[in-house]
């Protein structure tokens, strides 16, 4: 079940065990330090958009997803705090009373051994663990195959199209979701009618190529799905860097509704063709693939 999104301004004090975190991609570390937390805390938006601008991380999963992915752990609410000037210049003492003790009333705060927080990233694990109002529990970075895990990992093997290996890493498959725009209704004419989608600005996308795709539909419906991702060098367009799913077994309009695709292999790079005859003859075999890789 999805946890419940309340801003920090609505929040109700009461006896709470709260994870403290970014937590963006919910993936395995996140999780040993949500397990057991009633309440997450995050920051949102990202806190670079204040201290760095223009240096904001593409993001794995938006407010909305993480709000789901901590629900399915038993979280209840997900608690937002605007990062304003006011919360960047506070400083970890005031952080702690403020929020954590007066706001939340906090009894256990869980978090992993590299969080830091309050003005200049000053406050730390360890500070937390001294404040004998609560019990902090301090998690050790999870590892996987000799490397920590981390939303940088897991952000470098999305950029890669490593979504196999992303999807190891965060449980779940990496999700892009968006409302189904109108393109240059070519897909009809060349047999593969395909679903452009505009993805959340700032949400990371994996590498340009064609994915075997699970989509869920607006009314929970799924389907097995091809996407192609890139700027479709077999056609001139001005649209830019798309994501465009062809839905296998569906027939429909699905303009202007929420459609999301979980990733789940990576097929191919986007090439340019001799001919649209070839390049309509590789999708056959990219739907073909598809088929077998990602049923519904
Ligand atoms: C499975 C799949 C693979 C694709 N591969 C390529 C490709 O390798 N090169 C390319 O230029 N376009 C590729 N496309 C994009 C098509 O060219 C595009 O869907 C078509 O131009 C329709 O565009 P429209 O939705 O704007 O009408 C692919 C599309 C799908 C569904
Ligand atoms: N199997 C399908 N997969 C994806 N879209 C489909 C499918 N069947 C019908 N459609 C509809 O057709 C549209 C895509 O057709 P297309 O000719 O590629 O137009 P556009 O260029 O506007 O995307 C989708 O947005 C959707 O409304």
């Amino acid at each position: 079940m999805t946890a419940r999104i309340v801003p920090l301004a609505e929040v109700h004090a009461r006896p709470r065990t709260v994870a403290l975190g970014m937590f963006d991609g919910v993936h395995l570390g996140h999780r040993e330090v949500i397990a057991g937390a009633d309440t997450v805390l995050t920051f949102h938006p990202h806190p670079t958009t204040i201290i760095a601008p223009g240096r904001t991380p593409p993001q794995l999963t938006t407010v909305e997803r993480r709000a789901r992915l901590v629900g399915d752990v038993g979280v209840l609410e997900l608690v937002l705090i605007p990062f304003d000037a006011h919360v960047a210049g506070q400083a970890p003492a005031e952080f702690v009373e403020e929020i954590l003790v007066e706001r939340l009333d906090v009894r256990g705060v869980r978090v992993g051994e590299n969080f830091r927080f309050g003005h200049g990233a000053t406050g730390t694990p360890e500070l937390l663990a001294a404040d004998g109002r609560f019990d902090t529990t301090i998690v050790p970075l999870r590892r996987e195959g000799g490397e920590t895990v981390s939303s940088t990992r897991v952000r470098e093997l999305v950029a890669r199209g490593e979504v196999a290996e992303a999807h190891e890493l965060l449980v779940e498959p990496f999700v892009i979701g968006g409302t189904v725009e109108h393109g240059e209704k070519r897909g009809r004419e060349i047999g593969f009618p395909t679903a452009n989608l505009h993805p959340p600005d700032g949400h990371a996308l994996p590498a340009h190529g064609v994915y075997a795709c699970r989509a869920t539909l607006a009314d929970g419906s799924r389907r097995t799905a091809a996407v192609s991702i890139g700027i479709r060098p077999q056609f001139e367009s001005a649209l830019g860097v798309l994501v465009e799913a062809y839905l296998l077994d569906y027939e429909g309009d699905l303009y202007g509704q929420q459609l999301e695709l979980e990733f789940l292999h990576r097929l191919r790079g986007e090439q340019r063709f001799d001919s649209v005859d070839e390049l309509i003859a590789q999708i056959g075999r990219d739907v073909d693939d598809t088929r077998r890789l990602a049923p519904v």
